[in-house]
């Protein structure tokens, strides 16, 4: 019989998992299953999450919530050598490496290819000793994910985001970032850039459309500083779902390694959750985790 140790996060998304978690339980025992619930803590880091897997024995983990529950989970398992496949409920705010996997679209048929063990491995990035499973920013809107309040986001869900990032604007300067990716130097005044494993972010579904998790690359969309019509040329492109690769203010580059400098005190943020200050240095760990995937 098989052991799958649910990972949930109470507060994430609309916070209401809680209330799904018997229907989640049911959908696992009525194959046969046993899920272990584990209730995930604000802290980066549990040492209880490791004992619960290699005590239980599990055959998996179903990391339950969103993009911010799934950043600590994979490092969990990462940095214990968890040698489990890793899955996802997606209950969190925006979901994007899970939208990505295309889960939600088809959860009964992910559920049973959690039990059937269908697994690949993918790519995750690495600044020091921390990973990342989706994307890292560095600039102007830093921080606005971590920064709205969790009552706003489990009410207005995604709007909550937008709003904050809206009232950012006022705020935007360039900052003078020096790049390097894999070897070549880049020197430009920038608003922010992005750095993505997969091609879903902040919920817009073709931020990089080459952008593959399991291709042994980062791709790198970077906003050069511009002026304000432009920069609205370049929001409404990417709501409606078109890449900007060929507008002159965005550079786009697929590497393995990326180094960030800037002069200025710059945060990052790793998957909507708060990063190191630059400079950073970033490299690709080429298929470093299995995934439960459809
Ligand atoms: N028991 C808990 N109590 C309070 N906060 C928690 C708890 N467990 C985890 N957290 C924190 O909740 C935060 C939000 O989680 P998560 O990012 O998964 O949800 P979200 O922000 O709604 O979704 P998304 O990132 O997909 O937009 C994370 O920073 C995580 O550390």
């Amino acid at each position: 019989m098989k052991k799958f140790l649910l990972a949930y996060n109470p507060v994430s998304g609309d916070a209401m998992f809680k209330k799904k978690l018997d229907d989640i339980i049911n959908q696992f025992q009525s194959r046969d299953c046993i899920i272990m619930p584990y209730r995930t803590k604000k802290e980066s880091f549990d040492p209880f999450f490791a004992n619960c897997v290699r005590n239980v024995n599990a055959d998996g983990i179903i990391a339950a919530g969103g993009d911010g529950t799934l950043h600590k989970i994979i490092n969990m398992t990462l940095k214990e050598n968890l040698d489990v496949p890793v899955g996802i409920i997606p209950s969190g705010t925006s979901n994007d490496f899970a939208s990505h996997l295309g889960i939600d679209a088809k959860f009964d048929e992910y559920i049973n290819s959690i039990i059937t063990g269908k697994t690949q491995y993918v790519d995750v990035g690495s600044i020091g000793d921390e990973y990342f499973i989706n994307v890292i920013s560095a600039g102007m809107m830093t921080g606005v994910a971590h920064e709205v309040d969790t009552r706003l986001k489990n009410t207005f869900g995604k709007l909550a985001y937008y709003f904050r990032g809206l009232g950012e604007l006022p705020r935007f300067r360039g900052l003078d970032f020096t790049i390097e990716a894999d070897g070549e130097i880049i020197k430009e005044k920038i608003f922010f850039v992005l750095v993505v494993n997969s091609p879903v972010v902040a919920s817009f579904k073709n931020i990089s459309m080459d952008a593959k998790i399991n291709d042994g690359k980062l791709d790198m969309i970077l906003l050069k500083q511009c002026n304000i019509p432009e920069l609205m040329k370049i929001v409404a492109d990417t709501v409606a779902g078109k890449t900007s690769f060929d507008n002159k203010n965005i550079i786009y580059k697929q590497a393995s390694y990326f180094k960030f400098s800037c002069p200025d005190r710059v945060e990052s943020d790793l998957d909507g959750e708060l990063g190191p200050v630059l400079p950073l240095e970033i490299h690709t760990v080429s298929n470093k985790l299995k995934m439960f995937v459809l």
